[in-house]
């Protein structure tokens, strides 16, 4: 699809874009009238799962927020299988940053992946039990139904993680947004959300992640997102996740780099 055609209203636009899961047309955002991302333009493909990669600061949280009118824009577009954000709401599910959720929240575990399921009981019905069989199936599947009881301030940053990631599973959403869900987790909990990844893509969903490790990039993710304020590159992790791209991207942080060359020199060796 040519990205130009997102700037048609919803009703031209269906049929050229109802598949794609999520594009973003020339987006500018700001706090306090300082731009923090640049004329951010990008079509993501269906079924995938894309990497948002980029340094401390550039605005990949911003971004996400933005796509989901958490913040306004100041310029630019956004849409969700073809249509705004918010007359597709349902179909995409976040996962938020661990540190942007207030944890001293008195719920436990069960509720807040039963939350996940409020499109479907609505925000004053009961919460009946097959809901909370299906909120704890979910939490069965991301392997912590053992302390579905507990008041998350009381889980581990990865059971919280793990809690957050079942909330989005019971959503069923065809479009996962997930910020930093790797973040200081064990290395069991990064399999296990790898697991969970890859079988939320075999049926068809996308996902687009926020992610820091340069070394398991080329690894997880099908397609990256290169940013630093503007869209640095975006396509196929491998034509896109390149030295020198990244060299664009993160500048003269060169371990970082180095590591992430050495990588995939090594992948390209054992292939
Ligand atoms: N609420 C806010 N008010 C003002 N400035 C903000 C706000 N939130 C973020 N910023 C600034 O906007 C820029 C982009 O922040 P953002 O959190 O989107 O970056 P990021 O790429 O997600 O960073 P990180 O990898 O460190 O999480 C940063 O310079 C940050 O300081």
């Amino acid at each position: 699809m040519n990205i130009s055609e997102s700037s048609l209203p919803d009703q031209q636009n269906d049929a050229s874009t109802a598949e794609i899961p999520l594009s973003v047309y020339d987006l500018t955002v700001a706090y306090h009238r300082k731009p923090v991302i640049w004329d951010v333009s990008f079509d993501i493909p269906p079924g995938k799962l894309i990497g948002i990669i980029g340094p401390n600061g550039a605005g990949k949280s911003t971004l996400l927020k933005a796509i989901m009118d958490l913040i306004p824009k100041a310029s630019g577009r956004v849409q969700v299988f073809g249509k705004s954000y918010q007359k597709n709401r349902q179909r995409v599910g976040y996962v938020p940053q661990r540190e942007s959720v207030d944890w001293d929240f008195p719920v436990d575990a069960l509720d807040v992946v039963t939350m996940g399921l409020y499109k479907e009981i609505g925000w004053c019905l009961p919460v009946r039990k097959k809901h909370k069989d299906r909120a704890m199936e979910a939490l069965n599947r991301v392997g912590i139904a053992d302390y579905a009881r507990r008041q998350i301030s009381q889980l581990s940053g990865g059971q919280q993680q793990r809690t957050f990631l079942a909330r989005a599973l019971v959503q069923n959403a065809d479009l996962y947004l997930m910020d930093e869900p790797f973040a200081a987790v064990d290395a069991a909990t990064e399999k296990a959300i790898v697991q969970i990844l890859q079988e939320m893509k075999e049926s068809g969903k996308t996902a687009l992640v926020i992610h820091h490790d340069l070394q398991t990039v080329p690894e997880y993710f099908d397609y990256v997102i290169l940013l630093n304020m503007r869209v640095i590159d975006h396509g196929l992790t491998a034509d896109v996740f390149t030295p020198e791209n990244l060299q664009k991207t993160y500048g003269g942080r060169l371990t970082l780099l180095e590591e992430a060359t050495e990588t995939m020199r090594r992948r390209e060796q054992s292939l």
